[in-house]
């Protein structure tokens, strides 16, 4: 079902005690919105990060797995690993996973499955980078990266499924999509899934915007008809700021 979500991806930052810290701060805001809330701490900080947040209504979720369910990957996560701890929802396909660990959408199709077979949520990034907003091709790149790693998939799947549409160009550069912007992809990528699946899915599946979100710019582009939230990276390491964000629906 479509919800309002708002999910802070901490990337490879805080360490044990800076999680402590951080998540001691976030029991201490005041939600206003109906925003579901997640974290997604680093791998060592996630049974932590659980143990603390059973309770509460924030959800901690993975930044990444791997396809395979166990074997010779060294340095890699398993889904059923993260399912033994209570996690239930995975981040995949993010912009720095394709540009930095050669993240292909067919891997991401893998994990995807992976993912889908464990019972697990995925949040699937996606997004252009500014020489194809330059060039004037954002939407065919979007709908092949979407057509490659989803399409394989039924209509059921797509309970389980949240996108996040994140331009490169808007990630950690204070650059943030205008709120039309990012209304005109969103209705372009609801479009794109309606065509494929019919409006039953299209109209079900939270699509997220990540960029730059901050506490001065979200409420007008969580404004937006087809934005159902935020996946917020620099800004959910602050408390303050990420629960600004969760507030402004
Ligand atoms: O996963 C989050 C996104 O990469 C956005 O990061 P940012 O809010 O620091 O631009």
């Amino acid at each position: 079902m479509r919800k309002n979500i708002v999910a802070g991806n901490w990337k490879m930052n805080n360490d044990l005690a800076q999680t402590e810290t951080l998540i001691t701060d976030l029991l201490k805001q005041t939600k206003t919105s109906d925003a579901e809330v997640m974290i997604a701490p680093t791998f060592t900080n996630l049974w932590h990060a659980f143990q603390s947040l059973r309770q509460e209504n924030i959800e901690v979720i993975a930044q990444n797995m791997h396809f395979a369910e166990n074997g010779a990957y060294t340095g890699e996560i398993s889904a059923s690993m993260l399912k033994s701890i209570g996690i239930q929802t995975v981040i995949l396909g993010h912009s720095e996973r394709r540009a930095y660990f050669n993240e292909t959408d067919a891997s991401l199709a893998k994990k995807v499955d992976a993912a889908l077979a464990n019972d697990m949520r995925t949040i699937f990034c996606f997004g252009e980078e500014l020489a194809d907003r330059k060039a004037g091709i954002e939407e065919a790149v979007v709908e092949s990266q979407i057509k490659n790693a989803l399409f394989h998939l039924d209509a059921e799947a797509f309970k389980n499924i949240v996108l996040a549409y994140e331009p490169v160009w808007a990630i950690g550069t204070g650059e943030t999509a205008s709120p039309e912007q990012a209304q005109d992809m969103h209705a372009f990528i609801r479009k794109t899934l309606a065509n494929k699946y019919g409006n039953a899915v299209s109209d079900s599946v939270s699509i997220l915007y990540g960029g730059s979100v901050k506490p001065n710019n979200a409420k007008e582009i969580f404004g937006k008809p087809d934005v159902d939230g935020g996946l917020i990276g620099g800004a959910a390491l602050k408390a303050e700021d990420f629960y600004a964000i969760v507030n402004a629906f």
